[in-house]
């Protein structure tokens, strides 16, 4: 599965962001620290589900009236401060954590209502844009920190006369996230020495910013849009590549409403309707929300999850079948499975995403839309309904 982490300093919101997305019970509190662990739950990602285009709707409980709801795991990585790498705060254990990940949310307190450190502070007293690159340089710094500590053992095996300098950087960074690829694509792109005793510490620096950016595209999530002094927002969005304005705490009362029965709503609507008995305080905090969605198009909790998953990791959704006429499982479930695969996958990829064994076994596709045979090197694309045909199947 997929996985996103939440990341940003203390107070941000990411605490009540991974609440709202997963609908799990973490704390939730105005100090700093709040979240000692770093969470895994399940989230989704928000797509058209093709039984849209089909004569039998799909029963499957990811998908409501064609909107799917595909899951990734989302990771709460809390309490980074600067000088994290250097194991200020809670440190290296959360950079740990995002050794892990594919995807990174950047949580900013947007309204600047607390420091660097996550400390409450005077609106107007602190610049949120600060924290843009903030995470980002603390990554750099700790893998920076990782490759010089393992530069020594690189040294030692450059004196062996069979050294391979890709091979040997290859192994070290693989250990923090990066596979193959990542470290051949980042390698191609960098000068360097073909000697390890001649790398200065910019040299290594330059690599270790390199394996981020290969390894950790990153969102700014600009959380608390809802009481952001006018302009904070704007001028996130001129700071960061990618940005996404949110409020976290509407999207955690809507889905509480949601779960009351009183609003009809499902995550990554522009909007709700009130359907149960309300307080006049209840309706007056939800008309508030609507206010917020209405400018920004939503809550902006599902346009962050989409945007990490469908824009920064290029992901398309395919959905596996074993019976292309019916869109079926072998038990009759209409389109059961919803596969992220990055863009440009074929019909053997998908094979081998449901399970090595398919995709070992592999023998034709047939794109159940169209219902035809595929070759092995046509791009599927999003929404496209495949059946694989194997001898595992
Ligand atoms: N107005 C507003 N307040 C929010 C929003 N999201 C979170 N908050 C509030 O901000 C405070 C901190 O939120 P948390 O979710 O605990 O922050 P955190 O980033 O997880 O903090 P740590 O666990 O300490 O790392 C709480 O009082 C939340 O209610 C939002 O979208 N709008």
């Amino acid at each position: 599965m997929l996985s996103v982490a939440l990341a940003g300093k203390p107070n941000a919101g990411k605490s009540t962001f991974y609440t709202a997305a997963t609908l799990a019970d973490v704390d939730v509190g105005n100090y700093p620290f709040t979240t000692i662990d770093p969470n895994r739950g399940v989230s989704h990602v928000r797509t058209h589900c093709p039984c849209v285009d089909h004569e039998e709707r799909c029963g499957d409980e990811h998908c409501h009236d064609g909107k799917r709801y595909v899951p990734v795991e989302l990771l709460d990585v809390a309490g980074l401060v600067p000088g994290a790498h250097e194991g200020r705060g809670l440190g290296n254990q959360f950079l740990d954590a995002l050794t892990g990940a594919d995807v990174i949310l950047n949580v900013v307190d947007a309204a600047g209502e607390t420091n660097a450190e996550g400390e409450p502070v005077e609106v107007d007293d602190y610049d949120p844009v600060e924290d843009v690159e903030f995470i980002q340089e603390e990554l750099d710094l700790w893998l920076a920190g990782i490759v010089t500590e393992n530069w020594e053992s690189i040294e030692r095996k450059a004196r062996s006369p069979d050294f391979d300098q890709e091979a040997a950087l290859t192994e070290m960074l693989t250990g923090v996230g990066a596979t193959e690829y990542d470290v051949m694509m980042v390698l191609r792109d960098i000068d360097y020495p073909d000697d390890p005793s001649k790398w200065t510490d910019a040299d290594r620096e330059r690599l270790a910013r390199g394996i981020r950016e290969q390894t950790k595209p990153l969102v700014v999530v600009a959380n608390k849009a809802d009481i952001a002094p006018d302009g904070n927002v704007e001028r996130l969005r001129e700071a960061a590549d990618h940005l996404v304005p949110a409020t976290a705490e509407g999207e955690l009362a809507l889905r509480r409403a949601v779960g009351a029965g009183v609003i009809d709503y499902d995550p990554g609507d522009g909007d709700f309707s009130i359907t149960g008995d309300l307080s006049d305080a209840q309706r007056r905090g939800l008309e508030r929300v609507r206010e917020v969605m209405a400018e920004f198009g939503g809550t902006g909790v599902q346009a962050a999850m989409n945007h990490a998953v469908y824009d920064l990791l290029d992901r398309i959704t395919v959905y596996p079948v074993q019976n292309e006429t019916h869109w079926t499982d072998g038990q009759g479930n209409v389109l059961p499975d919803a596969v992220l695969l990055p863009s440009g996958s074929g019909p053997k990829d998908l094979a081998y995403a449901v399970h090595s064994d398919i995709g070992d076994g592999y023998l034709h596709a047939v794109d159940a839309r169209e219902n035809r045979r595929i070759g092995e090197d046509h791009e599927l694309a999003e929404g496209d309904v495949i059946k694989v045909v194997s001898t595992a199947n």
